[in-house]
């Protein structure tokens, strides 16, 4: 359905960011996009959504040729892949239904728009939508009176009221605590299943990774090094994602280390939960 071959990004400073990428995404499948910081996760989600120029490659999704595409091809195109953002990107004055409705933008005419008049259907629909993903009871709220797992699901909901058959997930997870981010990740997994939806989702909690997608793809400066089956994580292939560290310890917190434990990077704190009998 999406695939990425011989995809090169170099920045006009000369940073390369991704080199000859190949990549297949079937229809339904969730895949975790991982890797150190500044390895091209979000490089690759913004070039397939053509936020930034591929240099080089091909981005196919379905019959189109994304790198072709401009003017309306390439709205049209927009339009069928789903954007969900680390910082949600709501409207904070608009209510949680005008939010919603946003998503349907691509579809109506400026002054339909402008005006904020949308079709019953889509009204009907983003009704549906926000009773999905829990927040019935909330869709006269401004958008800024919301927990942030709560702006998180508004910003699914908006993502699927375009109908996407594409999900472009970047750090859905980074800014919630560990219970709300594992609920947002379920909920995507089950749309995705429900709607036979593809997803990339980049993320830098393995530990989540692991649990909720069907297929880990790692990167490290700007190169496939890892594609599998999230039970093919170990501490090797961590390894040859992130560089070496001993993926195994898990230390036990003593007293005097409750403060050093409470500051543990994120991103080890998910590979020892990992590491520990699976994610929990
Ligand atoms: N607009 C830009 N101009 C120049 N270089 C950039 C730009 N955006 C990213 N880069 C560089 O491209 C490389 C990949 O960055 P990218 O943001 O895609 O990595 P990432 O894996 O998403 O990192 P993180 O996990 O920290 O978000 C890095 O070397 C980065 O400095």
């Amino acid at each position: 359905m999406l695939t990425l071959s011989g995809v090169d990004k170099r920045y006009p400073t000369g940073d390369r960011a991704l080199s000859n990428i190949e990549l297949m995404l079937p229809k339904g499948q969730v895949m975790a996009l991982i890797g150190p910081s500044g390895a091209g996760k979000s490089t690759l989600i913004r070039c397939v959504n053509r936020l930034v120029e591929p240099t080089q490659g091909s981005i196919r999704l379905g019959d189109d040729e994304l790198t072709r595409l401009s003017g309306r091809k390439l709205r049209q195109a927009r339009r069928s892949m789903g954007m969900i953002f680390q910082e949600y990107a709501l409207v904070d004055r608009l209510t949680v239904m005008e939010n919603v409705l946003s998503g349907h933008l691509g579809y109506v005419g400026f002054w339909r728009s402008f005006l904020r008049r949308y079709p019953q259907a889509a009204v009907t629909e983003a009704f549906r939508l926000l009773e999905r993903v829990g927040l019935e009871h909330a869709i006269d709220k401004r958008a800024d009176a919301l927990s942030g797992g709560q702006r998180q699901r508004v910003g699914i909901a908006r993502a699927l009221l375009q109908s996407p058959q594409l999900l472009l997930v970047d750090e859905p997870t980074a800014s919630l605590d560990p219970k709300t981010s594992r609920q947002i990740m379920r909920l995507i997994r089950e749309l995705c299943a429900e709607r036979g939806l593809a997803a990339i989702i980049n993320i830098h909690d393995v530990a989540l990774a692991k649990q909720f997608a069907d297929r880990i793809v790692g990167l490290s400066a700007g190169e496939i090094v890892f594609d599998g089956h999230p039970d093919e994580l170990n501490p090797e292939t961590l390894t040859t994602i992130y560089g070496e560290e001993d993926w195994e310890t898990t230390p036990e917190p003593q007293d005097d280390d409750k403060e050093t434990a409470a500051h543990t990077p994120p991103l080890l704190q998910g590979v020892e939960r990992m590491t520990v009998g699976g994610a929990s």
